[in-house]
Parts: C-alpha cells; structure tokens; sequence
C-alpha cells in the first residue's frame, strides 16, 4: 500500500485543466513576503479604483495596475495605456518579485521565457464577481496570461473558446496560480461571486495579479 502523504491539492506536479492550461498550487505562496508590501507601495502611486464598462456598468472588482502597461475600461472601451488615466502619471514600475514570480509560474506550465509587461491586480471584497469573458486586449496571443491568487478562496470558471461552452468551477485558494496559453489563450474565464471566508493574512478580500504580455 503506498501512504498518500500530502492531498492531490499540495501536489508539486502542474494540475492540467486544459492542454494549455494549468493550476499550480501554492505556487506564489514562497513570493507573498515580498508581493503583499509591493502591492502597499504601488498602490499609495495608483490606487485601485472600480472602473466604467463601455456598457456604462461599474465594475465591483476594484483594479490598477503596475508595468509598462496598464489595462483600462471606461465608456470609450477596453485597452492598455502607458499613463494611469487618474493620475496622469505612468503606471508603477513592475516589482522584481512579480516579474520573476510570473517568469517561474509561466516556466513551471511549460511556457519558457515569459516577460510580463503588464500586471493588472484585482482586489475583490465579498459578492464581487468577473464575469465569463477572454483576455484578448494584448497585442498578440503569443505569451500565456499568468493569474495569481491571494487572500479569500475563489471559484475560478474556465470556460472553452466559445462563449456557450460551459465552464469548469476551479476553487482557487492564497498562493495558487492559473497559467493558460497556446491553443487555451483565448479561454473564456471568469471569478464566481465571492463568499466572506476572512483569510489570516488579507482579511475578507481577494487579491488577483493577472499577468499579461499586452505589447
Ligand atoms: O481574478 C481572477 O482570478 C481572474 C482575473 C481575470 O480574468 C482578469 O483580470 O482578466
Ligand atoms: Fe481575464
């Protein structure tokens, strides 16, 4: 009889959910000493704000965004800038302990020499939801999209290339990371409304680091 030692969730191994596609779990949990004072100083610089869809609706997920690029909604439409359109300022620098968190998670998947130049962070509070929708505001779909999770658990739903196609409910907890791309890159995807589970370190919030190749 062989021990299971550790739960298939604490696996090492990439959790495939699609051919593109994967979880790595805990993956960013050895990167959050550096990642949670990181997120503190760029957002006294941009501060999250809840952005306007076209449609006219204003999102609950609060976001900024840190990199050379920063993606944006507002009534003219979705796409990235050089400039935080509240500050009129660039967006903050990328911390070296994101780039190299989303270089690692990109590598572990099977995606070699990913450099982000953007990264959107999404803080949700209780009842905050994404709905199902593609990334598809970069320039190219060449480079995956990499998806840090933090703080309160989640239902992450990964959808398949055509909007109707119905999609898997993936729970995502502190430290785990979705990466997808190749012929997954243009997945439909989207966050469940959140449940309160205060977590230890975040308190009753989520925090999401989406990292893009948007040039
Ligand atoms: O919060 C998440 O897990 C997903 C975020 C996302 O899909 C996005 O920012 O485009
Ligand atoms: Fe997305």
């Amino acid at each position: 009889m062989t021990l299971e030692l550790f739960p298939l969730e604490h696996s090492d191994e990439p959790e495939a959910i699609g051919p593109g596609s994967f979880v790595l779990r805990g993956f960013a949990l050895p990167y959050v000493d550096e990642i949670l004072p990181a997120v503190a100083a760029l957002e006294r610089c941009s501060g999250f704000r809840n952005m306007i869809t076209p449609g006219g609706f204003t999102m609950s997920v609060a976001m900024t965004n840190c990199g050379q690029f920063g993606w944006t909604t507002d009534r003219r439409g979705y796409r990235y800038t050089q400039i935080d359109p509240d500050t009129g300022q660039p967006w903050p620098l990328m911390p070296i302990a994101f780039m190299r968190l989303a270089q690692a998670a990109a590598s572990a998947a099977g995606f070699a020499d990913f450099v982000a130049d953007a990264c959107l962070l999404n803080r949700y509070l209780p009842g905050s939801r994404l709905s199902l929708h593609q990334d598809k505001n970069e320039r190219d779909f060449a480079a995956p999209i990499v998806s840090v999770s933090l703080g309160m658990p989640a239902v992450f739903l990964f959808g398949g290339l055509d909007r109707t196609d119905k999609p898997a409910r993936i729970p995502l907890m502190h430290g785990d990371v979705v990466v997808w791309g190749g012929v997954d890159r243009l997945r439909y995807h989207g966050v469940m409304p959140l449940k309160e589970k205060p977590h230890s370190l975040l308190g009753s919030q989520r925090l999401n680091l989406t990292f893009r190749k948007a040039d």
